[in-house]
C-alpha cells in the first residue's frame, strides 16, 4: 500500500485564460459531514474538464454544487463562492430557475420525459412562454443537431423519447439542456449507462460541443478523460489535489497519486 503526502497539491491557475466559472473556497458538507472541503477551481471557457477521482471523493457533490442541485437536499449545506458573469451563483437571492438556464446539467442515467421527441426539447421554451411553431421548430432541428441526433429522429420527431435506445435518449438529453442555449454543460458520467458505441458517439457529440459550450464532466472512465478532455482534475476526500492540462496528468502528472490514481496502480 503506497502512501502519498496528502497535503500536496498542484493545481493550474489559468493566467490569461477566459474563465467561464470559478469556485472559492468551495465547501459541501451533508449535515456534520464535510464532503468537499475548500475547492478553488476554475474552469476555461470553451473546454472540456473532466473530473476524476475515487468513489465517495465528492466529484458528483463538487459538480451538483455548481447549478445548485444541492439546494434539494435539505441537509446539505453550500458555503463559498460560485462566480459565474461577475456573479456569485451560492447567493441565496440568485433566481436559480433563470441561473440553471446558462448552467444546464446532464445526469447520469438518461432521464427523457415521457413525451414525444418534439415536446422533449420545446418543453423548457414552451414555459419560458415561447408558442411561434417556427421558433420552435428551428430550436428542435439546431438542438438535435449539435447533440448528432437530428438524421436518426428528424422523421420521428412525435414518437415516444422512451422509444429511443439509451445512447439516443441521452444524446435527447443533450439536446433538451442546450435547447435552451446555456453556456455551462455539466454532465455527471454521461456515459455510465452506455454501451461503447453510444460511448464513442457521446464523446464525439462533446468535442463538437465545445465550439458553443464549456463542459465540466464527471467521469469514472480514465480512457474517456484522457480521449475527450481538454482539463482533468483529480478529486480525493474532497480536496482538488492536482488539475492541469489533461495530456499532463495522463502522461506526466506532478504527484505520485495522481499517476497512480490514473494508472490503476491507486491504494
Ligand atoms: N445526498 C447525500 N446525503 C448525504 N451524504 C452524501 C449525499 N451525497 C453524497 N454524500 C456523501 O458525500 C461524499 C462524496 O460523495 P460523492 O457522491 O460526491 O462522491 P463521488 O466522488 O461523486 O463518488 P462516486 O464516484 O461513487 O459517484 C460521500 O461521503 C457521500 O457519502
Amino acid at each position: 500500500m503506497a502512501t502519498y503526502d496528502w497535503q500536496e497539491r498542484h493545481i493550474i491557475g489559468l493566467d490569461g485564460r477566459e474563465i467561464a466559472l470559478e469556485t472559492k473556497d468551495l465547501h459541501v458538507y451533508y449535515g456534520s459531514n464535510e464532503s468537499i472541503k475548500g475547492i478553488d477551481m476554475k474552469f476555461e471557457k470553451n473546454k472540456i474538464t473532466a473530473l476524476i477521482g475515487p468513489s465517495g471523493s465528492g466529484k458528483s457533490t463538487y459538480l451538483r454544487s455548481l447549478n445548485r442541485m444541492n439546494d434539494t437536499i435539505a441537509i446539505a449545506k453550500v458555503t463559498g463562492e460560485i462566480n459565474y458573469q461577475g456573479v456569485d451563483v451560492n447567493k441565496q437571492n440568485v433566481n436559480v430557475y433563470e441561473m440553471r438556464k446558462h448552467i444546464g446539467m446532464v445526469f447520469q442515467r438518461p432521464n427523457p420525459f415521457s413525451k414525444s421527441i418534439y415536446r422533449n426539447i420545446t418543453f423548457a421554451l414552451e414555459r419560458q412562454g415561447i408558442k411561434d411553431k417556427k421558433i420552435l421548430d428551428e430550436a428542435v432541428e439546431t438542438s438535435l443537431k449539435q447533440a448528432a441526433l437530428w438524421d436518426q429522429v428528424k422523421d420521428d420527431l412525435d414518437k415516444s423519447a422512451l422509444a429511443l435506445s439509451g445512447g439516443q435518449q441521452q444524446r435527447l438529453c443533450i439536446a433538451r439542456a442546450i435547447a435552451v442555449k446555456p453556456d455551462i454543460l455539466l454532465m455527471d458520467e454521461p456515459a455510465s449507462a452506455l454501451d461503447p458505441i453510444s460511448t464513442m458517439q457521446l464523446e464525439e457529440t462533446m468535442m463538437t460541443l465545445k465550439e458553443n459550450y464549456t463542459i465540466i464532466i464527471v467521469t469514472h472512465n480514465m480512457q474517456q478523460a484522457a480521449r475527450a478532455s481538454d482539463y482533468t482534475g483529480f478529486f480525493y476526500s474532497g480536496d482538488l489535489i492536482e488539475y492541469d492540462k489533461t495530456a499532463k496528468i495522463f502522461t506526466r502528472p506532478e504527484l505520485k497519486s495522481t499517476g497512480d490514481y490514473v494508472s490503476g496502480h491507486f491504494g
